[in-house]
């Protein structure tokens, strides 16, 4: 029951709301409490008859009158509830979602995206049921069981009420019991269902791999099995599902035997008459409902516990990036000054960065090279403050960076990641993420700029293109000009490039590059890559490898050292060479 008592702040907050609701369902309570007790004396009336056509009219009226006041207050209370149960599942779901946006890269790393939407959709909905069915069934059960039995013990006779009550709290056990049985069970049939689909998902997706490693037969086999388990852990379910019903007709039974039983005796001894009787036997069926709800309630509530401990869980995780009290909101711009002096990955031994230093200048442009795996990302990673635990100073235009508040960092970055990502929608709504309100005009001059304007006119529907999942398929180099264009379009103080050049030829590269170049003479760049001609024109090129800087100068002075930048300069050249002689 404590999850009531945990979901107070929500119920308190609908308080009149509810209170509405469940003063509804007593009335319906009480008004269903008619119809057996005039069936009753209708029966009465004609055993002893005295009855008419007036006093049956008038009987009839009262049945239709309390059919339709229960019409009516039933809908008020479905609306109510169920109404708050849907709200309930709305506020909870904005926490999560809100929560999920606020945090950082670990957290994603901890919880897989699966885990996540089971999260949001499972666990909410054993929210919304206990906030919904949970509390309908607590006050039905109690309000429809009590009246009933109140007036099958007073309005009939409270001997009868005793003997034919006496096996109805079986039908709480067995519906608690076979409850938790068929929860346990649905959940395995849930979980091989999940399986069954990421095994699909998987599949599909990698269907060109599965076929040209000649792994089909294999993976229909694989599939057969899985949908074998699918049927059987179901047919775990339908069993328990099928004792439900007979065991309520072999309790209900027994009680009915008892009543028949007893309540012949009293017929015959005058204790209560045949109408009486009818009422009663009216009453008892009226009481299986609360009986059974009872046993629901139980397992309503532990399910919801559970789904509730699992949310607040989630939502007690914290985001290692906090903005510290009173941070500065003013953009960043200037120069950049850069030092780490120790950084590891959380939960990693391995020092991935370490004595990286470097400064920049505003307006200048700064390459980064090394071997993959060198640690390129992750100095751009610590700039963008993806993580903030490390030993060491960033600082921005004279400020540490961990001392500005996100917006007021991160808005002025433009970073272009390595693996880009377009979202389903058109491709003008994707170079104008930042602001879907920019005019065409801007659209197609930060397109131009990354070389992608034409490519995007020679599409079906121009800029109005679908992309993204649904949509048509780009090339890898069209898709990162599109997320340069996205990133061209903000203007940002400080443009990032991660190795989002390596997809496109040279020629096209050194386009964009010169445009970029000539269009942000006042701003800042850092180009990440492993082509030596992205970052040749900058104003100081670093050489990271095992994390830590072995080169820097410009290009003239890196080809000078003799070192790793030049064998690289050279060895690439070749390749451009021999490319362009097979051409
Ligand atoms: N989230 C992470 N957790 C732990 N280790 C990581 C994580 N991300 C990267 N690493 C490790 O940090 C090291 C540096 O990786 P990083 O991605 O910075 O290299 P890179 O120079 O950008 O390589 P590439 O050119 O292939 O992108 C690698 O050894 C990598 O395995």
């Amino acid at each position: 029951m404590d999850i009531f008592k945990r979901l107070s702040w929500f119920f308190l907050k609908e308080k009149k709301s509810y209170m509405l609701g469940i003063f509804s369902l007593v009335v319906v309570a009480l008004l269903q409490l008619i119809p057996p007790r005039i069936i009753g004396i209708v029966v009465d009336e004609i055993e002893t008859d005295s009855i008419t056509s007036k006093s049956l009219t008038f009987w009839l009226s009262i049945l239709l009158v309390s059919a339709l006041l229960q019409y009516i207050f039933r809908y008020i209370w479905r609306m109510r509830i169920w109404g708050n149960a849907a709200k309930l599942e709305q506020t909870v779901r904005k926490q999560l979602y809100n929560h999920f946006t606020n945090m950082d890269n670990q957290f994603f790393q901890k919880y897989r995206a699966g885990d996540l939407m089971a999260h949001a959709t499972n666990d909410l909905r054993g929210l919304r049921m206990v906030a919904g069915g949970g509390i309908l069934t607590m006050a039905d059960a109690i309000s429809v069981g009590l009246t009933t039995l109140l007036a099958m013990m007073f309005v009939v006779d409270w001997r009868l009420t005793l003997i034919a009550v006496f096996p109805l709290p079986l039908l709480a056990i067995t519906s608690r019991v076979l409850g938790r049985k068929l929860h346990m069970r649905f959940r395995d049939a849930q979980a091989s269902f999940s399986q069954l689909n990421d095994k699909v998902q998987e599949s599909i997706q990698g269907i060109k791999v599965l076929k040209t490693f000649g792994q089909e037969k294999e993976d229909v086999e694989e599939f057969k099995e899985q949908t074998a388990n699918v049927v059987a852990k179901n047919r775990l379910v339908y069993k328990i599902d099928s004792l439900f019903d007979p065991a309520i007709t072999l309790i209900m039974g027994v009680s009915y035997f008892l009543t028949i039983l007893v309540g012949g005796l009293l017929i015959t001894e005058n204790e209560i008459s045949i109408g009486d009787f009818v009422t009663f036997i009216n009453y008892i069926g009226m009481l299986v409902w609360p009986m059974f709800a009872i046993g629901r309630l139980f397992n309503i509530i532990e399910r919801g516990s559970a789904s509730y401990d699992r949310i607040e869980n989630l939502l007690r995780e914290e985001s290692s990036i906090v903005e510290r009290k009173g941070s500065i909101e003013t953009p960043v711009n200037g120069d950049l000054e850069f030092f780490i002096k120790k950084f590891s990955y959380p939960e990693d031994e391995v020092t991935t960065l370490h004595d990286v230093r470097f400064s920049l200048k505003a307006g200048h442009t700064l390459g980064i090279v090394g071997k993959t795996g060198a640690g390129k990302t992750t100095i751009l990673k610590l700039l963008l403050r993806e993580y903030d635990h490390y030993k060491g100073d960033v600082q921005y235009g004279g400020h540490d960076i961990r001392d500005y508040t996100l917006d007021a960092l991160l808005k002025h970055i433009g970073y272009v990641p390595q693996d880009n990502y377009l979202f389903s929608t058109t491709i003008r709504d994707n170079i104008r993420f930042a602001d879907p309100s920019l005019p065409q005009e801007e659209v197609e001059a930060a397109a131009r700029l990354a070389d992608i304007h034409d490519d995007i006119l020679n599409l079906p529907n121009g800029y109005d293109t679908q992309v993204g999942e649904r949509g048509v398929s780009l090339s890898g180099g069209q898709k990162q000009r599109i997320s340069i264009a996205r990133s061209i379009i903000t203007n940002p103080e400080l443009m990032i490039l991660d190795d989002s050049l390596s997809a496109v030829d040279a020629k096209t590269e050194e386009s964009i590059l010169s445009g970029l170049k000539e269009k942000r003479q006042k701003q800042t760049t850092i180009i990440a890559a492993h082509r030596i001609s992205s970052v040749m024109h900058a104003e100081e090129i670093i050489v990271v490898e095992d994390g830590t800087i072995v080169e820097r100068g410009t290009h003239e002075q890196l080809l000078k050292l003799g070192g790793w930048y030049k064998d690289m300069y050279r060895q690439q050249q070749l390749e451009q060479k021999l490319e362009g002689e097979d051409e």
